[in-house]
């Protein structure tokens, strides 16, 4: 009889797009960056279906997501307010117990397919997060990270003890984390204020051909 081994288990998409947004000053997760009408939240959950795993959008309690229509992934809200994606990431290991969570924010405007299969690929037993290494200061990138379902106590216990930096967390389990290096370098730069959104939506559209580049930046 085989071992069931960490990275048998069903892996599921979790969109993370409960966040308060201050610095932005509007909500992150419904920027468009890749075209008109087509916010952040839906789009970051159609990559992670592309790669085949079924999704949920993560949020806030009572928190409703603009243009979510039945057709779209189900919203699963967090148990425990004000907590950050560390509690995002706890609510979706509690209700698919069993299952690995495969947990992106919806601020990686630059994230694509084979970021996200290159990680899938990574899985492996005895792993507990399988995340990328930060192109900026190597340090783990917690919120494009597969957290297996034995991850669990060590998040609930975090949260329960206010310790809810999930970077943090994966540093203090630096054992049980396996980190690759990125295939793309800019592949998780996040935009935070309206600078970024800027300065990422301009370099999206500097990578398309001359031909199809919209006449302004501005959306
Ligand atoms: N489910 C859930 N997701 C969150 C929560 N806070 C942040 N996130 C998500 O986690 C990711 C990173 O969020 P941050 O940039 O750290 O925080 P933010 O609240 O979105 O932005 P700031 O208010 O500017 O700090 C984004 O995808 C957020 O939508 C939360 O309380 N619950």
């Amino acid at each position: 009889m085989s071992i069931p081994t960490h990275h048998t288990r069903p892996l599921r998409g979790l969109v993370l797009a409960g966040g308060h947004s201050r610095r932005m000053g509007r909500d992150k997760a419904s920027l468009c960056y890749h075209a008109p009408g087509l916010p952040q939240w839906r789009y970051t959950s159609q990559l992670l279906s592309e790669t085949g795993l079924p999704v949920c959008l993560s949020v806030r309690p009572g928190q409703a997501l603009p243009g979510w229509s039945p057709n779209d992934p189900p919203v699963l809200p967090d148990q425990t307010n004000d907590a950050g994606p560390l509690a995002g990431l706890l609510a979706a290991l509690e209700a698919f117990p069993g299952e690995a969570i495969f947990a992106v924010a919806c601020d990686l405007p630059l994230l694509d397919t084979d970021t996200l299969r290159t990680l899938i690929a990574a899985r492996q037993a005895n792993a507990l997060a399988i995340a990328y290494h930060s192109t900026h200061d190597g340090l783990p990138e917690p919120l494009c990270t597969i957290y297996e379902p034995d991850i669990a106590p060590i998040l609930r216990d975090a949260l329960h003890s206010g310790f809810r930096c999930p970077r943090k967390i994966l540093i203090q389990h630096a054992e049980v984390v396996r980190l690759i290096k990125l295939p793309k370098p800019d592949a998780l730069d996040n935009a935070n204020t309206p600078e970024d959104f800027f300065r990422l939506k301009q370099s999206l559209q500097n990578a398309l051909p001359l031909s199809t580049r919209p006449l302004t930046t501005h959306g």
